[in-house]
Protein backbone atom coordinates (compact mmCIF):
# COMPACT_ATOMS: atom_id res chain seq x y z
CA UNK A 1 0.00 0.00 0.00
CA UNK A 2 1.62 3.57 -0.76
CA UNK A 3 2.29 6.06 1.46
CA UNK A 4 -0.53 8.10 0.69
CA UNK A 5 -3.48 5.15 1.54
CA UNK A 6 -1.58 4.61 5.06
CA UNK A 7 -1.70 7.84 6.25
CA UNK A 8 -5.37 8.63 4.80
CA UNK A 9 -6.14 5.34 6.88
CA UNK A 10 -4.29 6.63 10.08
CA UNK A 11 -5.83 9.99 9.75
CA UNK A 12 -9.76 8.38 8.54
CA UNK A 13 -9.26 6.38 11.87
CA UNK A 14 -8.26 9.16 14.58
CA UNK A 15 -11.29 9.92 16.28
CA UNK A 16 -11.97 6.05 17.13
CA UNK A 17 -8.76 4.79 18.04
CA UNK A 18 -6.68 5.77 21.09
CA UNK A 19 -3.88 6.29 21.39
CA UNK A 20 -1.48 9.57 20.47
CA UNK A 21 -0.90 10.19 16.75
CA UNK A 22 2.71 9.14 17.53
CA UNK A 23 2.31 6.37 18.90
CA UNK A 24 -0.35 4.87 16.42
CA UNK A 25 2.18 5.30 13.81
CA UNK A 26 5.17 4.26 15.52
CA UNK A 27 3.42 1.03 17.45
CA UNK A 28 1.19 -0.19 14.54
CA UNK A 29 2.42 -3.35 12.63
CA UNK A 30 0.66 -2.77 9.41
CA UNK A 31 2.90 -0.17 8.08
CA UNK A 32 4.78 -0.93 5.11
CA UNK A 33 6.28 2.73 4.77
CA UNK A 34 8.24 4.52 7.10
CA UNK A 35 6.87 5.00 10.49
CA UNK A 36 8.94 8.95 10.18
CA UNK A 37 7.42 9.30 6.56
CA UNK A 38 3.88 8.97 7.24
CA UNK A 39 4.24 11.02 10.76
CA UNK A 40 5.95 14.02 8.78
CA UNK A 41 3.07 13.68 6.30
CA UNK A 42 0.25 13.07 8.24
CA UNK A 43 1.40 15.79 11.20
CA UNK A 44 2.48 18.25 8.19
CA UNK A 45 -0.66 17.87 5.59
CA UNK A 46 -2.92 18.51 8.75
CA UNK A 47 -0.97 21.53 9.78
CA UNK A 48 -1.79 23.09 6.51
CA UNK A 49 -5.29 21.35 6.32
CA UNK A 50 -7.44 24.62 6.78
CA UNK A 51 -5.47 26.00 3.63
CA UNK A 52 -5.34 23.05 1.16
CA UNK A 53 -9.43 22.42 1.97
CA UNK A 54 -9.94 26.02 0.62
CA UNK A 55 -7.51 25.36 -2.16
CA UNK A 56 -8.89 21.67 -3.16
CA UNK A 57 -12.36 22.99 -3.40
CA UNK A 58 -11.72 25.89 -5.15
CA UNK A 59 -9.79 23.51 -7.69
CA UNK A 60 -12.83 21.30 -8.10
CA UNK A 61 -10.72 18.52 -8.48
CA UNK A 62 -13.28 16.34 -6.42
CA UNK A 63 -15.39 16.39 -8.87
CA UNK A 64 -13.15 15.27 -11.77
CA UNK A 65 -11.11 12.63 -10.05
CA UNK A 66 -12.88 9.66 -8.62
CA UNK A 67 -9.67 7.60 -7.28
CA UNK A 68 -9.38 10.91 -4.57
CA UNK A 69 -11.44 10.99 -1.44
CA UNK A 70 -11.05 14.68 0.62
CA UNK A 71 -8.17 13.19 3.14
CA UNK A 72 -6.20 11.68 0.02
CA UNK A 73 -6.70 14.95 -1.79
CA UNK A 74 -5.26 16.86 1.16
CA UNK A 75 -2.07 14.84 1.53
CA UNK A 76 -1.20 14.63 -2.44
CA UNK A 77 -1.57 18.06 -2.62
CA UNK A 78 0.54 18.79 0.69
CA UNK A 79 3.02 17.05 -1.16
CA UNK A 80 2.58 18.54 -4.79
CA UNK A 81 2.56 22.19 -3.51
CA UNK A 82 4.84 22.42 -0.32
CA UNK A 83 7.18 19.47 -0.55
CA UNK A 84 10.67 19.94 -1.68
CA UNK A 85 10.54 16.43 -3.47
CA UNK A 86 6.75 16.30 -4.36
CA UNK A 87 4.71 13.01 -4.37
CA UNK A 88 6.62 10.49 -3.16
CA UNK A 89 5.07 7.47 -5.51
CA UNK A 90 6.30 6.19 -8.64
CA UNK A 91 5.31 8.21 -11.88
CA UNK A 92 2.72 5.61 -13.26
CA UNK A 93 0.82 5.26 -9.74
CA UNK A 94 -2.79 6.18 -9.62
CA UNK A 95 -2.47 8.55 -7.23
CA UNK A 96 0.27 10.95 -8.60
CA UNK A 97 -1.03 10.45 -11.92
CA UNK A 98 -4.89 11.93 -10.49
CA UNK A 99 -3.23 15.04 -8.65
CA UNK A 100 -0.43 16.09 -11.21
CA UNK A 101 -3.48 16.03 -13.80
CA UNK A 102 -4.80 19.36 -11.65
CA UNK A 103 -0.93 20.55 -10.79
CA UNK A 104 -1.45 24.45 -12.46
CA UNK A 105 -5.02 24.80 -11.05
CA UNK A 106 -4.20 23.80 -7.46
CA UNK A 107 -0.75 25.89 -7.56
CA UNK A 108 -2.69 28.65 -8.54
CA UNK A 109 -5.12 28.49 -6.33
CA UNK A 110 -2.39 28.19 -3.62
CA UNK A 111 -1.29 31.16 -4.86
CA UNK A 112 -4.19 33.37 -4.79
CA UNK A 113 -4.97 32.54 -1.31
CA UNK A 114 -1.39 32.99 -0.08
CA UNK A 115 -1.85 36.65 -1.48
CA UNK A 116 -5.26 37.12 -0.82
CA UNK A 117 -3.82 36.16 3.08
CA UNK A 118 -1.58 38.76 2.69
CA UNK A 119 2.13 36.91 2.67
CA UNK A 120 4.73 38.01 -0.26
CA UNK A 121 6.03 34.28 -0.10
CA UNK A 122 5.63 30.71 1.26
CA UNK A 123 8.15 31.25 3.27
CA UNK A 124 6.56 33.90 4.82
CA UNK A 125 3.50 31.47 4.46
CA UNK A 126 4.68 28.86 5.82
CA UNK A 127 6.28 31.02 9.17
CA UNK A 128 3.26 31.89 9.61
CA UNK A 129 1.54 28.51 9.92
CA UNK A 130 4.39 26.39 11.78
CA UNK A 131 3.80 29.55 14.44
CA UNK A 132 0.00 28.87 14.91
CA UNK A 133 -0.33 32.60 13.76
CA UNK A 134 -2.11 31.66 10.81
CA UNK A 135 -5.29 30.70 12.12
CA UNK A 136 -7.50 27.81 11.14
CA UNK A 137 -10.51 29.91 12.15
CA UNK A 138 -9.45 32.68 9.62
CA UNK A 139 -9.58 30.40 6.82
CA UNK A 140 -12.58 28.49 7.27
CA UNK A 141 -15.95 29.93 7.48
CA UNK A 142 -15.17 33.08 6.71
CA UNK A 143 -13.70 33.45 10.12
CA UNK A 144 -16.62 32.82 11.72
CA UNK A 145 -15.63 32.03 14.86
CA UNK A 146 -18.80 30.39 16.33
CA UNK A 147 -18.37 27.17 14.50
CA UNK A 148 -14.48 26.25 15.69
CA UNK A 149 -12.59 26.74 19.20
CA UNK A 150 -8.93 26.24 19.84
CA UNK A 151 -8.50 23.92 22.86
CA UNK A 152 -6.02 26.78 25.47
CA UNK A 153 -2.98 24.87 27.23
CA UNK A 154 -4.51 24.27 30.69
CA UNK A 155 -2.25 24.13 33.48
CA UNK A 156 -3.25 23.57 37.18
CA UNK A 157 -0.75 25.12 39.60
CA UNK A 158 0.01 22.72 41.90
CA UNK A 159 -0.52 23.42 45.11
CA UNK A 160 1.43 21.45 47.76
CA UNK A 161 4.32 23.38 45.85
CA UNK A 162 2.96 26.71 44.76
CA UNK A 163 0.27 29.28 44.66
CA UNK A 164 -1.61 31.02 41.70
CA UNK A 165 -0.65 34.17 43.39
CA UNK A 166 2.86 33.03 43.27
CA UNK A 167 3.09 31.88 39.74
CA UNK A 168 1.22 34.91 38.98
CA UNK A 169 3.78 36.98 39.89
CA UNK A 170 6.89 35.03 38.22
CA UNK A 171 5.88 32.29 35.31
CA UNK A 172 3.19 34.39 34.30
CA UNK A 173 4.57 38.19 35.09
CA UNK A 174 3.66 39.21 32.05
CA UNK A 175 0.34 38.25 31.36
CA UNK A 176 -2.45 40.35 31.69
CA UNK A 177 -5.94 38.28 33.15
CA UNK A 178 -8.70 38.48 30.97
CA UNK A 179 -12.19 36.94 32.05
CA UNK A 180 -13.28 35.56 28.28
CA UNK A 181 -12.02 32.01 27.88
CA UNK A 182 -12.40 32.61 24.16
CA UNK A 183 -9.99 35.21 24.26
CA UNK A 184 -7.13 32.72 25.17
CA UNK A 185 -8.53 30.17 23.14
CA UNK A 186 -7.61 32.83 19.84
CA UNK A 187 -4.61 34.34 20.85
CA UNK A 188 -1.25 32.86 19.68
CA UNK A 189 1.52 31.18 21.06
CA UNK A 190 3.37 34.98 21.76
CA UNK A 191 0.08 36.59 23.04
CA UNK A 192 0.36 36.99 27.09
CA UNK A 193 -2.81 36.49 28.13
CA UNK A 194 -4.19 34.15 30.96
CA UNK A 195 -7.99 33.39 32.33
CA UNK A 196 -8.21 31.72 35.97
CA UNK A 197 -11.13 29.27 35.84
CA UNK A 198 -14.72 29.46 37.35
CA UNK A 199 -14.87 26.19 38.25
CA UNK A 200 -11.88 24.31 38.98
CA UNK A 201 -9.79 26.40 41.80
CA UNK A 202 -6.22 27.13 41.21
CA UNK A 203 -6.53 25.81 37.15
CA UNK A 204 -4.97 28.38 34.81
CA UNK A 205 -5.60 28.81 30.95
CA UNK A 206 -3.28 30.38 28.35
CA UNK A 207 -2.80 30.07 24.65
CA UNK A 208 -3.43 27.01 22.89
CA UNK A 209 0.13 26.77 21.29
CA UNK A 210 2.06 28.60 25.03
CA UNK A 211 4.68 26.19 25.60
CA UNK A 212 5.86 25.99 29.28
CA UNK A 213 7.82 22.74 29.36
CA UNK A 214 10.54 24.10 29.86
CA UNK A 215 9.69 26.80 32.40
CA UNK A 216 11.13 26.53 35.97
CA UNK A 217 7.60 26.38 37.33
CA UNK A 218 7.24 23.26 35.29
CA UNK A 219 10.64 21.82 36.02
CA UNK A 220 10.38 21.89 39.57
CA UNK A 221 6.48 20.50 39.37
CA UNK A 222 5.05 24.05 40.73
CA UNK A 223 2.81 23.72 37.40
CA UNK A 224 1.17 20.47 35.76
CA UNK A 225 -0.20 20.55 32.31
CA UNK A 226 -3.75 18.90 32.94
CA UNK A 227 -6.92 19.60 31.16
CA UNK A 228 -9.90 21.67 32.52
CA UNK A 229 -12.30 18.24 31.89
CA UNK A 230 -9.70 15.82 33.85
CA UNK A 231 -9.61 18.42 36.96
CA UNK A 232 -13.39 17.55 37.33
CA UNK A 233 -13.07 13.90 39.13
CA UNK A 234 -10.92 14.81 41.71
CA UNK A 235 -12.85 18.24 42.55
CA UNK A 236 -15.82 15.78 42.47
CA UNK A 237 -14.41 13.94 44.93
CA UNK A 238 -13.89 16.27 47.08
CA UNK A 239 -11.86 13.99 50.10
CA UNK A 240 -11.84 15.18 53.49
CA UNK A 241 -8.64 14.21 55.67
CA UNK A 242 -9.58 12.09 58.70
CA UNK A 243 -12.33 10.22 56.75
CA UNK A 244 -10.39 7.52 55.51
CA UNK A 245 -8.01 6.98 52.62
CA UNK A 246 -8.62 7.15 48.77
CA UNK A 247 -7.60 4.68 46.11
CA UNK A 248 -6.74 6.40 42.67
CA UNK A 249 -7.53 2.62 41.20
CA UNK A 250 -6.29 3.15 37.54
CA UNK A 251 -3.36 6.21 38.29
CA UNK A 252 -0.97 5.97 35.61
CA UNK A 253 0.33 8.84 34.33
CA UNK A 254 -1.11 10.39 37.69
CA UNK A 255 -2.43 13.68 36.64
CA UNK A 256 -5.48 13.07 38.94
CA UNK A 257 -3.39 10.89 41.75
CA UNK A 258 -1.38 14.62 41.81
CA UNK A 259 -4.59 16.44 41.85
CA UNK A 260 -6.11 14.44 45.02
CA UNK A 261 -2.50 14.91 46.74
CA UNK A 262 -2.84 18.50 46.34
CA UNK A 263 -6.50 18.89 47.52
CA UNK A 264 -6.07 16.38 50.97
CA UNK A 265 -2.30 18.81 51.36
CA UNK A 266 -5.00 22.29 51.07
CA UNK A 267 -7.25 20.40 53.66
CA UNK A 268 -4.86 19.75 56.31
CA UNK A 269 -3.36 22.93 56.01
CA UNK A 270 -5.95 24.66 56.57
CA UNK A 271 -8.06 22.03 59.54
CA UNK A 272 -6.03 22.24 62.84
CA UNK A 273 -2.56 20.55 63.55
CA UNK A 274 -4.36 16.95 64.86
CA UNK A 275 -6.57 16.51 61.91
CA UNK A 276 -6.28 13.29 61.08
CA UNK A 277 -4.37 12.80 57.65
CA UNK A 278 -5.75 10.11 54.98
CA UNK A 279 -3.36 8.50 51.96
CA UNK A 280 -3.96 8.10 48.71
CA UNK A 281 -3.52 4.54 47.61
CA UNK A 282 -2.53 4.72 43.88
CA UNK A 283 -2.76 1.46 41.65
CA UNK A 284 -1.57 1.01 38.01
CA UNK A 285 -1.32 -2.45 36.48
CA UNK A 286 0.74 -1.41 33.76
CA UNK A 287 4.27 -1.33 35.47
CA UNK A 288 5.72 1.05 32.77
CA UNK A 289 3.46 3.01 33.20
CA UNK A 290 3.80 2.77 36.79
CA UNK A 291 7.55 4.00 36.71
CA UNK A 292 5.55 7.52 35.17
CA UNK A 293 3.42 7.91 37.88
CA UNK A 294 6.22 7.11 40.47
CA UNK A 295 8.12 10.16 38.44
CA UNK A 296 4.56 12.49 38.47
CA UNK A 297 3.88 11.97 42.64
CA UNK A 298 7.72 12.42 43.31
CA UNK A 299 7.83 15.80 41.23
CA UNK A 300 5.09 17.01 42.41
CA UNK A 301 5.50 16.55 45.95
CA UNK A 302 3.26 13.71 46.88
CA UNK A 303 5.99 10.72 47.70
CA UNK A 304 4.72 11.58 51.59
CA UNK A 305 1.02 11.01 50.90
CA UNK A 306 1.05 8.34 48.03
CA UNK A 307 1.93 4.99 48.05
CA UNK A 308 1.62 3.30 44.17
CA UNK A 309 0.69 -0.06 43.88
CA UNK A 310 3.25 -0.71 40.46
CA UNK A 311 1.97 -3.75 38.65
CA UNK A 312 -1.09 -4.11 40.51
CA UNK A 313 -4.47 -4.75 39.17
CA UNK A 314 -7.22 -2.97 41.28
CA UNK A 315 -9.54 -5.78 40.38
CA UNK A 316 -7.06 -7.67 42.87
CA UNK A 317 -7.31 -5.60 45.90
CA UNK A 318 -9.63 -7.13 48.26
CA UNK A 319 -12.14 -5.00 49.67
CA UNK A 320 -12.61 -6.63 53.10
CA UNK A 321 -8.82 -7.13 53.90
CA UNK A 322 -7.40 -5.85 56.83
CA UNK A 323 -5.62 -2.75 54.53
CA UNK A 324 -8.54 -1.69 52.71
CA UNK A 325 -10.64 -1.39 55.91
CA UNK A 326 -10.28 2.33 56.20
CA UNK A 327 -11.11 3.35 52.33
CA UNK A 328 -13.14 6.36 52.59
CA UNK A 329 -12.96 7.55 48.97
CA UNK A 330 -12.19 6.00 45.53
CA UNK A 331 -11.56 7.63 41.96
CA UNK A 332 -11.60 5.33 39.08
CA UNK A 333 -10.46 6.77 35.47
CA UNK A 334 -10.28 3.68 33.67
CA UNK A 335 -9.05 2.93 30.45
CA UNK A 336 -11.84 3.79 27.71
CA UNK A 337 -12.29 4.82 23.46
CA UNK A 338 -10.47 8.10 24.55
CA UNK A 339 -12.90 9.38 22.09
CA UNK A 340 -12.99 12.92 23.36
CA UNK A 341 -9.48 13.63 23.36
CA UNK A 342 -8.57 16.43 21.43
CA UNK A 343 -5.61 18.61 20.66
CA UNK A 344 -3.11 16.63 21.59
CA UNK A 345 0.13 18.02 20.69
CA UNK A 346 1.42 16.18 18.17
CA UNK A 347 -2.19 16.10 16.37
CA UNK A 348 -3.49 19.38 14.96
CA UNK A 349 -6.95 19.76 13.64
CA UNK A 350 -7.59 18.53 10.26
CA UNK A 351 -9.81 20.05 7.96
CA UNK A 352 -11.25 18.35 4.56
CA UNK A 353 -12.12 20.05 1.93
CA UNK A 354 -16.66 19.54 0.80
CA UNK A 355 -17.12 16.75 -1.70
CA UNK A 356 -19.05 18.55 -4.56
CA UNK A 357 -22.87 18.63 -4.15
CA UNK A 358 -24.61 16.64 -6.58
CA UNK A 359 -28.08 16.90 -8.11
CA UNK A 360 -30.46 15.06 -5.14
CA UNK A 361 -28.14 18.31 -3.15
CA UNK A 362 -25.80 15.01 -1.20
CA UNK A 363 -22.03 15.49 -1.46
CA UNK A 364 -19.67 12.55 -3.23
CA UNK A 365 -21.58 11.10 -6.48
CA UNK A 366 -17.69 10.49 -7.46
CA UNK A 367 -17.54 7.25 -6.02
CA UNK A 368 -14.32 4.71 -6.34
CA UNK A 369 -15.55 0.67 -8.11
CA UNK A 370 -16.70 0.34 -4.12
CA UNK A 371 -19.62 2.45 -4.30
CA UNK A 372 -20.70 3.92 -0.85
CA UNK A 373 -22.30 7.13 -0.12
CA UNK A 374 -20.11 9.57 0.78
CA UNK A 375 -21.47 12.64 3.06
CA UNK A 376 -20.59 16.02 2.57
CA UNK A 377 -18.37 16.74 5.29
CA UNK A 378 -16.16 20.37 5.97
CA UNK A 379 -15.77 20.42 10.04
CA UNK A 380 -12.68 18.73 11.62
CA UNK A 381 -15.42 16.03 13.91
CA UNK A 382 -17.33 15.41 11.06
CA UNK A 383 -14.13 14.55 8.81
CA UNK A 384 -12.68 12.13 11.25
CA UNK A 385 -15.89 10.53 12.10
CA UNK A 386 -16.93 9.52 8.68
CA UNK A 387 -16.97 5.61 7.97
CA UNK A 388 -18.25 5.99 4.76
CA UNK A 389 -15.48 7.06 2.62
CA UNK A 390 -15.03 5.74 -0.82
CA UNK A 391 -12.08 3.61 -1.10
CA UNK A 392 -10.25 2.46 -4.71
CA UNK A 393 -10.39 -0.70 -5.58
CA UNK A 394 -7.79 -3.04 -4.40
CA UNK A 395 -6.94 -0.52 -1.77
CA UNK A 396 -7.98 -1.32 2.15
CA UNK A 397 -10.92 -0.37 3.84
CA UNK A 398 -9.39 3.01 5.64
CA UNK A 399 -13.02 3.42 8.21
CA UNK A 400 -13.56 1.49 11.05
CA UNK A 401 -17.21 -0.07 10.53
CA UNK A 402 -20.20 0.96 12.98
CA UNK A 403 -20.10 -3.24 13.87
CA UNK A 404 -16.36 -2.73 15.62
CA UNK A 405 -17.01 0.63 16.98
CA UNK A 406 -20.37 -0.98 18.23
CA UNK A 407 -18.06 -4.09 19.42
CA UNK A 408 -15.45 -2.31 21.40
CA UNK A 409 -17.80 0.41 23.19
CA UNK A 410 -19.89 -3.25 24.42
CA UNK A 411 -15.71 -5.27 25.38
CA UNK A 412 -14.57 -1.49 27.00
CA UNK A 413 -18.33 -0.94 28.92
CA UNK A 414 -18.24 -4.36 30.33
CA UNK A 415 -14.83 -3.80 31.71
CA UNK A 416 -15.50 -0.04 32.97
CA UNK A 417 -18.23 -1.40 34.56
CA UNK A 418 -16.65 -4.65 36.49
CA UNK A 419 -14.22 -1.58 37.88
CA UNK A 420 -17.19 0.33 39.01
CA UNK A 421 -18.60 -2.77 40.62
CA UNK A 422 -16.00 -3.30 42.51
CA UNK A 423 -14.96 -0.23 43.60
CA UNK A 424 -18.49 -0.03 45.11
CA UNK A 425 -17.89 -3.40 47.13
CA UNK A 426 -15.55 -1.55 49.70
CA UNK A 427 -16.68 -1.22 53.07
CA UNK A 428 -16.43 1.84 54.12
CA UNK A 429 -16.28 3.84 51.27
CA UNK A 430 -18.24 6.72 51.29
CA UNK A 431 -17.86 8.48 47.87
CA UNK A 432 -16.54 7.26 44.38
CA UNK A 433 -16.42 9.00 40.86
CA UNK A 434 -16.55 7.30 37.82
CA UNK A 435 -15.11 9.33 34.51
CA UNK A 436 -13.84 8.64 30.83
CA UNK A 437 -12.50 11.02 28.08
CA UNK A 438 -15.04 9.12 25.87
CA UNK A 439 -17.81 11.19 24.16
CA UNK A 440 -19.74 7.44 23.74
CA UNK A 441 -23.25 6.84 25.84
CA UNK A 442 -22.25 3.30 26.21
CA UNK A 443 -19.50 4.31 28.40
CA UNK A 444 -20.57 6.77 30.82
CA UNK A 445 -24.10 6.95 31.57
CA UNK A 446 -24.80 3.80 30.12
CA UNK A 447 -22.36 2.48 32.92
CA UNK A 448 -23.47 4.62 35.68
CA UNK A 449 -26.98 3.47 35.21
CA UNK A 450 -26.07 -0.03 34.84
CA UNK A 451 -23.80 0.29 38.19
CA UNK A 452 -26.91 1.70 40.02
CA UNK A 453 -29.29 -0.56 39.32
CA UNK A 454 -27.08 -3.77 39.97
CA UNK A 455 -27.39 -5.67 42.79
CA UNK A 456 -23.77 -4.55 44.69
CA UNK A 457 -25.43 -0.65 44.62
CA UNK A 458 -28.17 -2.09 46.04
CA UNK A 459 -27.16 -3.53 48.50
CA UNK A 460 -24.57 -1.25 49.75
CA UNK A 461 -26.94 1.66 49.02
CA UNK A 462 -24.86 3.53 46.70
CA UNK A 463 -26.50 6.15 44.74
CA UNK A 464 -25.60 8.81 42.42
CA UNK A 465 -24.35 12.29 43.93
CA UNK A 466 -26.89 15.01 43.15
CA UNK A 467 -26.34 17.88 41.80
CA UNK A 468 -27.31 20.25 44.27
CA UNK A 469 -24.98 18.33 46.19
CA UNK A 470 -21.95 18.66 44.77
CA UNK A 471 -19.05 21.24 45.27
CA UNK A 472 -20.07 24.85 43.79
CA UNK A 473 -17.79 24.54 40.96
CA UNK A 474 -18.87 21.02 39.34
CA UNK A 475 -23.02 22.33 40.54
CA UNK A 476 -22.43 25.23 38.47
CA UNK A 477 -21.09 23.37 35.32
CA UNK A 478 -23.98 23.45 32.66
CA UNK A 479 -23.46 20.30 30.58
CA UNK A 480 -25.14 17.72 32.29
CA UNK A 481 -25.90 13.55 31.85
CA UNK A 482 -27.71 12.79 28.72
CA UNK A 483 -31.45 12.30 30.01
CA UNK A 484 -32.31 10.25 26.92
CA UNK A 485 -29.72 7.72 27.50
CA UNK A 486 -30.93 6.98 31.18
CA UNK A 487 -34.31 6.79 30.34
CA UNK A 488 -33.35 4.58 27.27
CA UNK A 489 -31.89 2.03 30.00
CA UNK A 490 -34.63 2.63 32.80
CA UNK A 491 -37.50 -0.01 31.87
CA UNK A 492 -34.37 -2.67 30.64
CA UNK A 493 -32.83 -2.40 33.75
CA UNK A 494 -36.08 -2.09 36.20
CA UNK A 495 -34.45 0.99 37.25
CA UNK A 496 -36.28 2.20 40.24
CA UNK A 497 -34.93 5.37 40.90
CA UNK A 498 -34.98 8.90 39.11
CA UNK A 499 -33.42 8.69 35.94
CA UNK A 500 -33.52 12.33 35.90
CA UNK A 501 -31.54 12.64 39.06
CA UNK A 502 -28.84 10.26 37.17
CA UNK A 503 -28.74 12.71 33.85
CA UNK A 504 -28.47 15.67 36.46
CA UNK A 505 -26.06 14.40 38.56
CA UNK A 506 -23.98 13.20 35.39
CA UNK A 507 -21.80 15.89 34.29
CA UNK A 508 -19.90 15.99 30.30
CA UNK A 509 -17.95 17.93 28.74
CA UNK A 510 -17.77 18.48 24.66
CA UNK A 511 -15.00 19.17 22.80
CA UNK A 512 -14.76 21.88 20.39
CA UNK A 513 -16.68 24.13 22.17
CA UNK A 514 -16.02 27.64 23.11
CA UNK A 515 -15.58 25.96 27.05
CA UNK A 516 -12.12 24.71 25.48
CA UNK A 517 -12.38 21.76 27.18
CA UNK A 518 -11.91 17.60 25.59
CA UNK A 519 -15.13 15.60 25.83
CA UNK A 520 -14.99 13.94 28.81
CA UNK A 521 -17.49 13.04 31.65
CA UNK A 522 -17.73 12.07 35.33
CA UNK A 523 -20.40 11.16 37.93
CA UNK A 524 -20.38 10.85 41.42
CA UNK A 525 -21.69 8.09 43.95
CA UNK A 526 -22.54 8.24 47.67
CA UNK A 527 -24.16 5.78 49.84
CA UNK A 528 -26.98 6.29 52.06
CA UNK A 529 -25.97 7.03 55.70
CA UNK A 530 -27.53 4.30 57.07
CA UNK A 531 -25.68 1.79 55.33
CA UNK A 532 -22.48 3.63 55.24
CA UNK A 533 -22.88 4.07 59.57
CA UNK A 534 -24.07 0.09 59.71
CA UNK A 535 -20.48 0.41 57.49
CA UNK A 536 -18.37 2.00 59.73
CA UNK A 537 -20.12 0.07 62.64
CA UNK A 538 -18.93 -2.90 61.16
CA UNK A 539 -21.99 -4.64 61.12
CA UNK A 540 -22.42 -4.57 56.84
CA UNK A 541 -18.30 -6.05 57.06
CA UNK A 542 -20.04 -9.09 58.79
CA UNK A 543 -22.61 -9.76 56.39
CA UNK A 544 -20.69 -8.99 53.32
CA UNK A 545 -16.97 -8.89 54.08
CA UNK A 546 -16.34 -11.84 51.44
CA UNK A 547 -18.55 -10.55 48.75
CA UNK A 548 -16.59 -8.97 45.44
CA UNK A 549 -18.11 -8.28 42.87
CA UNK A 550 -14.74 -8.45 40.77
CA UNK A 551 -14.45 -12.19 40.95
CA UNK A 552 -14.71 -13.96 37.92
CA UNK A 553 -12.96 -13.36 34.42
CA UNK A 554 -11.99 -10.30 33.63
CA UNK A 555 -13.09 -8.76 30.38
CA UNK A 556 -10.88 -8.67 27.12
CA UNK A 557 -10.46 -4.84 26.51
CA UNK A 558 -9.53 -3.36 23.38
CA UNK A 559 -9.40 0.32 23.87
CA UNK A 560 -7.64 3.14 24.39
CA UNK A 561 -3.95 2.36 24.06
CA UNK A 562 -3.19 4.79 27.11
CA UNK A 563 0.16 4.22 26.02
CA UNK A 564 1.84 7.47 27.70
CA UNK A 565 3.15 9.14 24.48
CA UNK A 566 3.52 12.69 24.70
CA UNK A 567 4.07 13.41 28.14
CA UNK A 568 7.09 14.95 29.02
CA UNK A 569 8.74 14.86 32.07
CA UNK A 570 10.31 17.63 33.17
CA UNK A 571 13.50 15.83 35.20
CA UNK A 572 14.60 13.52 32.45
CA UNK A 573 13.66 14.84 29.91
CA UNK A 574 11.92 11.15 28.80
CA UNK A 575 8.75 11.47 26.55
CA UNK A 576 6.27 9.40 27.91
CA UNK A 577 2.25 10.01 27.44
CA UNK A 578 0.27 13.00 27.75
CA UNK A 579 -2.57 11.85 29.29
CA UNK A 580 -5.57 14.40 29.73
C1 LIG B 1 -7.27 6.63 31.46
S1 LIG B 1 -5.82 6.08 32.17
C2 LIG B 1 -5.79 6.89 33.73
C3 LIG B 1 -5.35 8.31 33.67
C4 LIG B 1 -5.05 8.88 35.03
N1 LIG B 1 -6.19 8.75 35.93
C5 LIG B 1 -4.64 10.34 34.98
O1 LIG B 1 -5.47 11.20 35.16
O2 LIG B 1 -3.46 10.61 34.74
C6 LIG B 1 -6.19 4.46 32.68
C7 LIG B 1 -5.04 3.76 33.39
O3 LIG B 1 -5.59 2.67 34.11
C8 LIG B 1 -4.73 1.56 34.04
N2 LIG B 1 -5.58 0.38 34.33
C9 LIG B 1 -6.51 -0.20 33.55
N3 LIG B 1 -7.09 -1.21 34.18
C10 LIG B 1 -6.55 -1.29 35.41
C11 LIG B 1 -6.75 -2.13 36.52
N4 LIG B 1 -7.62 -3.12 36.49
N5 LIG B 1 -6.01 -1.93 37.64
C12 LIG B 1 -5.09 -0.92 37.67
N6 LIG B 1 -4.84 -0.10 36.63
C13 LIG B 1 -5.57 -0.27 35.51
C14 LIG B 1 -4.19 1.64 32.63
O4 LIG B 1 -2.97 0.93 32.52
C15 LIG B 1 -4.02 3.13 32.47
O5 LIG B 1 -2.74 3.54 32.88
Amino acid sequence: MSLYYEAASILANTASSGGSLKSRIYNSKHLKSKPAQVFALVTEATRWSAVLKEVVERSGILKDERKLTPILAVLLSHDLILSKSGIAAPNNHVLKLAILRHKARLNAEFTKLRLKRGFPSVVAFRSSIEAGQSSELDVLNGGDETTTHEHPRWIRVNTIKSTVEKQLETTFKDYQQCDDICQVGQASATDKVIHIDKNIPNLLALPPRADFSKSQAYQAGEIVFQDKASCFPACLLDPQPGEGDVIDACAAPGNKTTHLAALLDERCKTKSNNAERSDIVAFERDSRRADILQKMVGLAGADDTVAIRAGQDFLRAIPSSNEMQNVGYLLLDPSCSGSGIVGRDDTPALFLPSLPATANGTGGSNLGSKKRKRKQTSTVESAQLDKTESVPENEPEISQSEEALKTRLASLSAFQLKLLLHAMSFPSAREITYSTCSIHTEENEGVVMKALASTVAREAGWRILKREQQVDGMKKWHIRGELSACEALKEELAFEGDEREVAEGCIRCEKGTKEGTMGFFVAGFVRSSSVLAEALDGSYNQVHGGEQASQGEEVEWEGFSDDGDGLQLPASGETESQNP
